[in-house]
């Protein structure tokens, strides 16, 4: 390299950037990017951009939304809440497990599924709704995509049954449309209207899409004290003859249930077609529970208070607590639905 070139192009190179340096104008003619306002602009909508990805991700992370992560079957957690929580529904929990772990395994089903619970008062029919909301949704009873009505609250009027069956269609349309992996809850389902169960009938059929919206991965809940007192007959049948409770099996309860649920003009199913159009998948009978199931009902209620669970507590609790018939005094009244205000008491 000649040394004196050299200096000479190192110079110009140098008087150059000089000269450019102060007129910067020259150089945003070329290259706008790099005018301070801009930059400074750039710079803002760069700040606002991640900001607002991160927001997003944020947003997704914590909010509930229509997915495998907030919506998934957790079979083994299922089962560990029927085996150790439920008390006394050996025939119901078999059923439970059975349907919601093969209707969620199956990627196509090709109706909803639909469950309808029968059972004398206090024996776990919400209980049960609530353990598949618990092991189905994320956010359990408090999911968004979990629904519960109750007849008597939500569609008292029988004057206003076309502005409840309208409204109760939509309801259903609204929220399926919204997340395909919806669930309904339908208590005192005896006491309500014949039309409005009809009204929802199409939704549980085996439809592919009803005006474009498919209904077949929903699940329904119907809840019901009908057949309650046949089922409590079998039972104490069973008792009085000595026989294991757990002896009773579907089979036993089966044709008693349907007799007493689908020929009784007093219930508001006997007057639909969903028997008879095999609507419902699963019929589940809730047997009337025992003083054993009422002291293990105030045991659990004392662990979920955070308490020591104390034996002598959960007996003067279950001592406390009606039983029928009169003279047997075999299944309590209210099953072990007052429990929880009675170990007030007691603690
Ligand atoms: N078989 C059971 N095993 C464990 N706990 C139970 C059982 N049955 C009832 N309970 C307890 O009693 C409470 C009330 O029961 P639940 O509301 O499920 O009764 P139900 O059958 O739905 O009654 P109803 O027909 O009057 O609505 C439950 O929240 C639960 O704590």
């Amino acid at each position: 390299i000649e040394p004196i070139s050299t200096s000479i192009a190192v110079g110009m190179a140098a008087a150059l950037t000089g000269f450019l340096a102060t007129y910067p104008n020259i150089f945003y003619y070329f290259n706008e990017c790099c005018r301070p306002e801009w930059i400074s602009l750039n710079k803002t909508a760069l700040v606002v951009g991640i900001g607002a990805t991160l927001g997003r991700t944020i947003y997704n992370y914590l909010h509930e939304s229509c997915e495998p992560k907030w919506i998934a079957l957790n079979a083994t957690g299922l089962k560990v809440d029927l085996d150790r929580k439920l008390f006394g529904q050996h025939i119901a929990s078999r059923i439970i497990l059975k349907a919601v772990s093969g209707f969620m395994s199956n990627d196509n089903p090709k109706k909803p599924l639909v469950l309808s619970l029968h059972g004398w008062t206090g024996t776990g029919k919400n209980f049960v709704s609530q353990l598949i909301a618990d092991n189905v949704y994320k956010e359990g009873m408090d999911s968004s995509f979990v629904h519960i009505f109750t007849s008597e609250l939500h569609f008292p009027h029988a004057s206003q049954l076309e502005t409840y069956k309208s409204q109760l269609q939509q309801w259903i349309k609204g929220n399926v449309t919204n997340c395909a992996h919806s669930m309904f809850i339908f208590d005192e389902m005896d006491k309500m209207h014949p039309g409005l169960i009809d009204s929802i009938k199409p939704y549980l059929d085996y439809y592919d899409k009803l005006d474009g919206v498919s209904y077949r991965k929903a699940i329904f809940i119907f809840l019901s004290n009908a057949g309650g007192e046949s089922i409590t007959q079998t039972a104490l049948d069973f008792w009085k003859a000595g026989r294991d409770r757990e002896e009773i099996e579907l089979r036993d309860l089966e044709t008693l249930l349907s007799l007493a649920v689908f020929n009784n003009k007093k219930s508001g199913l006997w007057h639909t077609s969903l028997i008879d159009k095999n609507l419902v998948d699963f019929f589940v009978p809730f047997l009337p529970l025992e003083y054993r199931h009422v002291v293990q009902c105030a045991m659990a209620e004392m662990i979920v208070r955070g308490h020591q669970p104390d034996p002598s507590v959960a007996n003067q609790v279950a001592r406390d607590v009606v039983y029928f018939p009169k003279t047997e005094r075999v299944f309590s009244v209210k099953g072990c639905k007052t429990i929880e205000s009675k170990l007030d008491y007691y603690l």
